[in-house]
Order: C-alpha cells, then sequence, then structure tokens
C-alpha cells in the first residue's frame, strides 16, 4: 500500500534531526544538537538508531492484536483505576474540559511484564501479544530501552547532575510505568466532525520513543497558541520529553504539549498507526526538581515560570494514575476531571 506523501502546504515545525551513531561516538557536535532539541522544544528526530526491523513487527503485532473482536479485546481493559497497561477502546479518554471523546484504540504493555515474562507483574494481555513477547515485543523494548537510557544519560551530564542519577530513577529491578503502546485510528469518515484522535496532552514519563508514517501528530511550539504538523519523515523516529524531565530539571529541558488529529489532506483516508516506546521513572521517584544536586536545575527552578515544575512530593505513580484515571470518560464528573488529569502543559494554571 502506498500512502500519499505528507502535503507541502500545511503548517509544520522543524525538528533538529540527531543521528544516534554519533551520539554514540561522543560527537560534541551532535550531543550539542541533541541539547538544543531537548532544552528548546523537547523533541527532536533521531536517525540510524537501528529499530526500524523491531518496528515493523510491532506495527503487525499491533495489527493483529486491532483486529481481535472487541469483546476479546475488552477483556483486557485498562484505564478506569488508573492502570496504564492494557487494551483502550475507541472513544474511552477525553480530550477536552467538554467530555468530547478520543478517535483511537490502542494496546500498552507493561515493560515489567516484558522483562519478567512469563511470569505476570501487572497483568495478562491478549494472546495476540502474548504470541509475541519473546520474539518481538521483547527485543523492541529492550533496544529502545537502551537508547532512551543513552540520550537520558548525556542529558545528566549536560545538566550537571551526578553521574548515575537519572539512571537509578529508571531501573529495570523497580517496577514503573514504563510501555510499549501501538495505536491505531480509523480513516477520516465524511461528514464527521474532526475531533482530535489523542487530547493535547504533555507526556508522562521521562522519554518516549516514537514511529508513525503519516502525519496527525502536531507540537504547540513555546511560546505560541498555534497547532503545527510534525512531519513523518521515513528512517527517523521522534523523541520527546515528558514531564517527570521537565519536573527533575526545574524546567530546563521541556515537556512539550502535542497531539494527534487526523491526517492531512489524502493521508487522511487511510488508517493511522503509531507506535510508542515509553520510559518512565520508578514509581517511588519523587518529582521535584533535583536542585540539590546541580547549580543549573537550581538555578532554573528559582524562576518564576516555572513554579509548576513544584509538585509537592508526587510519586511517579501518583502522577501517573492521576493522570490516566482522570482522563477517562468513565470517570468524568465535569471539567474539573479534565483539569485533573493534567500534567505540566504550559497553557494552564497548575492544579496541584
Ligand atoms: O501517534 C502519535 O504520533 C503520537 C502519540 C502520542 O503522543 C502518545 O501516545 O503519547
Ligand atoms: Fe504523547
Amino acid at each position: 500500500m502506498t500512502i500519499p506523501p505528507f502535503p507541502e502546504d500545511v503548517p509544520t515545525h522543524p525538528l533538529l534531526v540527531v543521528d544516534y551513531q554519533k551520539i554514540l561516538e561522543d560527537d560534541e557536535a551532535e550531543i550539542e544538537k541533541l541539547w538544543q532539541g531537548a532544552t528548546s522544544i523537547g523533541f527532536w528526530y533521531l536517525k540510524n538508531h537501528g529499530a526500524d526491523a523491531d518496528v515493523q513487527q510491532m506495527f503487525n503485532m499491533g495489527e493483529e492484536t486491532m483486529a481481535l473482536p472487541l469483546s476479546e479485546k475488552m477483556e483486557f481493559e485498562q484505564g478506569d483505576a488508573g492502570v496504564s497497561f492494557g487494551y483502550k477502546a475507541f472513544g474511552a479518554n477525553a480530550v477536552d474540559e467538554h467530555g468530547t471523546v478520543d478517535t483511537a484504540e490502542y494496546i500498552n504493555v507493561a515493560q515489567d511484564d516484558v522483562f519478567a515474562w512469563p511470569k505476570i507483574v501487572h497483568r495478562a494481555y491478549p494472546r495476540t501479544v502474548a504470541d509475541r513477547m519473546e520474539g518481538t515485543i521483547l527485543p523492541f523494548v529492550r533496544r529502545s530501552r537502551e537508547i532512551n537510557s543513552t540520550l537520558l544519560r548525556i542529558l545528566e551530564r549536560r545538566l550537571g547532575l551526578p553521574e548515575g542519577e537519572f539512571l537509578k530513577r529508571h531501573t529495570a529491578e523497580e517496577h514503573s510505568g514504563s510501555e510499549t503502546r501501538c495505536i491505531k485510528s480509523p480513516p477520516r469518515k465524511p461528514g464527521a466532525p474532526d475531533n482530535n484522535v489523542l487530547a493535547p496532552h504533555t507526556d508522562f514519563g521521562s522519554l518516549s520513543f516514537l514511529h508513525n508514517r503519516l502525519g496527525g501528530l502536531q507540537v504547540m511550539p513555546p511560546g505560541t497558541e498555534t497547532w503545527q504538523y510534525v512531519k513523518p519523515i521515513p528512517g527517523h523516529a521522534i523523541c520527546n520529553l515528558g514531564d517527570a524531565m521537565a519536573i527533575l530539571s526545574g524546567g530546563v529541558l521541556k515537556s512539550n504539549l502535542h497531539r494527534v488529529v487526523p491526517p492531512p489532506r489524502e493521508q487522511g483516508n487511510f488508517t493511522r498507526w503509531s507506535l510508542v516506546y515509553f520510559t518512565r521513572p520508578g514509581d517511588s521517584v519523587i518529582l521535584e526538581p533535583l536542585s540539590s544536586m546541580s547549580e543549573m536545575v537550581a538555578e532554573a527552578a528559582r524562576k518564576p515560570e516555572n513554579v509548576r515544575f513544584q509538585t509537592g512530593g508526587a510519586t511517579a505513580r501518583d502522577w501517573f494514575e492521576r493522570r490516566i484515571k482522570n482522563q477517562r470518560i468513565k470517570n468524568r464528573k465535569g471539567p474539573e476531571t479534565w483539569r485533573a488529569c493534567r500534567g505540566t502543559e504550559h497553557n494552564l494554571a497548575p492544579t496541584h
């Protein structure tokens, strides 16, 4: 199937391209580019990451899973109690304070379950996931985790933090919200409203490694109120930082607002697939600026615009559960439920 090219005439936000092989070689210019991307918008492209074959296998897993009968997928439903792992049906989450619903379905598989397989840590999964746990999901999660850890180590160093402070907050031994997600959204329906596919949000955790083919992802660049597309480029993953990194760094690292809308123009006639691996902190990690460990973090955290990174000592687990639970449409009581699912989004008054 050939998909139409991403259109040239829609507002698009360019991102820096970071070459992962050069990062591995400790190339100073490349590290500087990563730092620029991480501290300007918190999004960058990553090329030469070596994950494309694993990514294709993961998309196959996603297709097999979404093709299961809805009743079977619903046996593995996630969300209402604030646990992310499992299946999310179309329309299960709010995308705004009015209670408009999302138009994507996805499957989330916990890293803890992948690493412990066949032992269950959090929950069981549909047979299409179980069948590919060792051959497909484990290699993808291992590789993605390795890439994200490498990038986080570099950011830690540039922040002036003691070596290992980020990695000890993301060990494989402690249970965490780290997971992989495969997302499907259907072609645009003629006459149907162009609702958001996924709500405007900042990512909940530390670093996301994203793969998509069709457009639809949009960012609201810092200091603006306008949405711009991020153009998918073949062979280029999209990396973005989440709330935990913005908080721990006192706002030096950016967790930028983004959303998914139906793909632009003719691309909207096709089913959209995307795949993410999310690195998230261990459950017990306290989300507060690491001011006592880095002068750069301390200085940033003192700035008035960075007060939203003071959480009052929330753990990663609290933060994550609160955001998952309050985006569920079944848990909605009113606009306050929407506000309660928010993170560090720049266009919000703080809610905590
Ligand atoms: O599908 C995409 O391109 C982005 C997905 C995303 O932002 C998410 O799952 O957090
Ligand atoms: Fe996201």
